[in-house]
């Protein structure tokens, strides 16, 4: 096994979520490309202090809050590296490339994966995800309550909402699909369907959600190459053929007791961290979770977390 290099880098991002990238000098490694500041974990440091010395050296400002956003390790051949991302909210000074490089500040839309080293994909995909997931609760066979109370899940905030029923036929899940994206498109919110593709490919959405059964029956990355596509798993072999897919991200479950599946034990958030280090891919934590877990998720590796309960507004 060659020696992993644990490399420090901060996703900076200031007031409108724009993100602060600077291009690395073309003699070194991946030179050329646009990257995430920071460098490599000096040996006995922890990673916050790491970070925090990278930033000061090469931008000349001190981190005063900042949290997990993901880590990926990556093989480059030549290197095994581990890219350990914090998201940095808060910090004093004003950022300067103190060692000649040019800096930029991009939305995370407008961030061209081409343009970035190839370990730098899932951070930028992460990036463009929230750290909340809705998955949609009770309801959806009374359409108009059910939208009632997603438009009320909406206007309180919820950015990505996974439609989840069932229970309902194909017809009446088309239906209630076309209304739930009406609704998402007027927040900006992004709508994922959770259904047999082929039964969806003529709906409006912002992408797919696929099951755990239909993920390990699929050959090919499902949907349009523009979209979202992620899926549920339950254990690493899950997770490791969401990333030999390409799909954009995974549910990890159940991280807690929860009642809608009380014969599962549930996996702890040391084994969902464990499992979560494998796979360069943001994974939400779910199961039993509410808002008031999402700091413990993020500190276990987390992109957030998805729940139905905890996030499905009460009628
Ligand atoms: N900082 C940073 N490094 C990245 C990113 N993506 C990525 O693959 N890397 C890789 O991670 C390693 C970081 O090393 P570095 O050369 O920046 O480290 P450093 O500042 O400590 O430099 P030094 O070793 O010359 O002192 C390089 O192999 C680089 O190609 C990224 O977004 N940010």
């Amino acid at each position: 096994m060659p020696e992993i290099i644990h490399v420090m880098a901060g996703a900076i991002a200031d007031a409108s979520g724009r993100i602060l990238v600077g291009k690395r000098p073309d003699h070194v490694h991946q030179g050329g490309l646009w990257e995430f500041p920071g460098g490599k974990l000096e040996p006995g440091e922890s990673p916050e202090a790491g970070l925090a010395r990278e930033l000061a050296e090469e931008l000349g400002i001190q981190v005063r809050a900042s949290r997990p956003l993901i880590r990926v390790h990556h093989d480059y051949g030549d290197r095994h590296i581990l890219l350990d991302v914090h998201r940095v909210d808060d910090y004093a000074g004003v950022p300067h490339g103190r060692e000649g490089q040019p800096l930029d500040w991009l939305a995370p839309e407008e961030m061209d994966p081409a343009a970035f080293p190839a370990a730098d994909r899932p951070i930028i995909t992460s990036l463009r995800l929230p750290p909340l997931m809705l998955i949609t609760g009770e309801e959806p066979d009374r359409p108009d309550a059910f939208l009632a109370r997603l438009g009320r899940a909406l206007e309180t905030g919820a950015r990505l909402v996974q439609l989840r029923a069932h229970q309902l036929s194909a017809n009446d899940y088309v239906h209630l699909a076309q209304a739930a994206c009406d609704l998402c498109d007027r927040t900006g919110a992004k709508l994922l369907l959770n259904r047999d593709p082929a039964e969806v490919a003529s709906v409006p959405r912002h992408g797919l959600h696929l099951n755990s059964q239909v993920l390990m029956t699929l050959r090919e990355r499902p949907g349009r190459s523009s979209e979202l596509v992620g899926a549920s798993c339950h254990d690493p072999v899950q997770l490791a053929r969401a990333v030999d897919l390409g799909l954009d991200y995974a549910l990890l479950s159940p991280v807690k007791p929860t009642a809608s599946h009380p014969e599962t034990s549930p996996l702890g958030w040391n084994t969902f961290a464990a499992w979560v280090d494998l796979v360069p891919l943001p994974v939400y934590a779910l199961g039993g979770l509410t808002t008031d877990d999402l700091d413990d998720a993020f500190q276990h590796g987390a992109q957030g977390i998805a729940a139905i309960r905890g996030l499905w507004p009460a009628r």
